[in-house]
């Protein structure tokens, strides 16, 4: 049945669906990477595709930005779907000196300033936590493509431009590997509806140092995650 929010027939999204934030970056997921892939979504320009990769059926759709966004195509997908394995590939932001633009990391969990964890888990704190093996497989197939990537937690905020000028300072010293916007409502989506979830990112930009990469920069760096996640996924196809 479509949703409020995808349009595509029962059976169309393969079990496993890598997520951009960008649905452009889901189309070009797809023109890219996949064979065979069909558009089986557009609702608000928000493109979704299945195809196969080394002859394994996968999905990819977009998720928007924000955990309010991301938390609506993730419940849809999962409840009305079917779909048992979301990956997240996204871009994030650097605080910590030992992380540097073009890195890539994966989140092992993701601390937030959102308060929807909360919101389903009775008031109290829910850690928010990736599969487990989702997420060995993510580090595993970084390893295999000869990236070094870094494993831990991610910070998830609702504010892009924060007003909390000592979060940063905060972030560093607790170690968190990357700044995004998703993360943590993915996980706590996964959890409450009986979905795996990961989260894979490349580094677009140093918060501390103020380094950017350049768009041809990004799209070449995002390549090697999106080729790592893939080989992830298909191991879960
Ligand atoms: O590049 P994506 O996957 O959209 O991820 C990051 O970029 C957006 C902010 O610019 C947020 O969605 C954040 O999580
Ligand atoms: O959410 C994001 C994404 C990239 N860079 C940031 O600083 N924040």
């Amino acid at each position: 049945m479509p949703t409020p929010h995808i349009a595509a027939p029962q059976g169309a999204f393969a079990p496993t669906v890598l997520m951009p934030g960008d649905p452009l970056r889901a189309r070009y997921i797809a023109e890219t990477f996949l064979d065979h892939a069909e558009q089986i979504t557009a609702v608000r320009n928000m493109y979704g595709y299945t195809g196969t990769y080394r002859g394994k059926r996968l999905s990819v759709m977009g998720h928007g930005m924000g955990i309010p966004s991301c938390s609506i195509y993730a419940k849809e997908l999962i409840t009305e779907y079917g779909v048992q394995n979301l990956i997240r590939v996204g871009s994030c932001g650097a605080v910590l000196d030992d992380v540097h633009v073009r890195d890539v990391v994966i989140g092992l969990s993701a601390s937030t300033d959102s308060q929807v964890n909360r919101s389903r888990f009775r008031g109290y704190d829910f850690a928010a936590t990736a599969d487990f093996g989702l997420t060995q497989a993510l580090a595993a197939a970084a390893q295999a493509h000869n990236t070094a990537a870094k494993v831990g937690n991610l910070f998830s905020t609702d504010l892009f431009y924060h007003p909390d000028a000592g979060l940063t300072d905060t972030l560093r010293r607790y170690g968190i590997l990357g700044v995004e916007m998703e993360a943590a409502g993915l996980f706590g989506v996964a959890a409450e509806f009986g979905a795996k979830a990961a989260c894979i990112c490349t580094v677009s930009d140093h918060i501390v140092r103020e380094e950017y990469t350049s768009a041809e920069e990004r799209q070449r760096t995002f390549n090697d995650m999106i080729r790592i996640a893939l080989e992830a996924a298909a191991q879960f196809a």
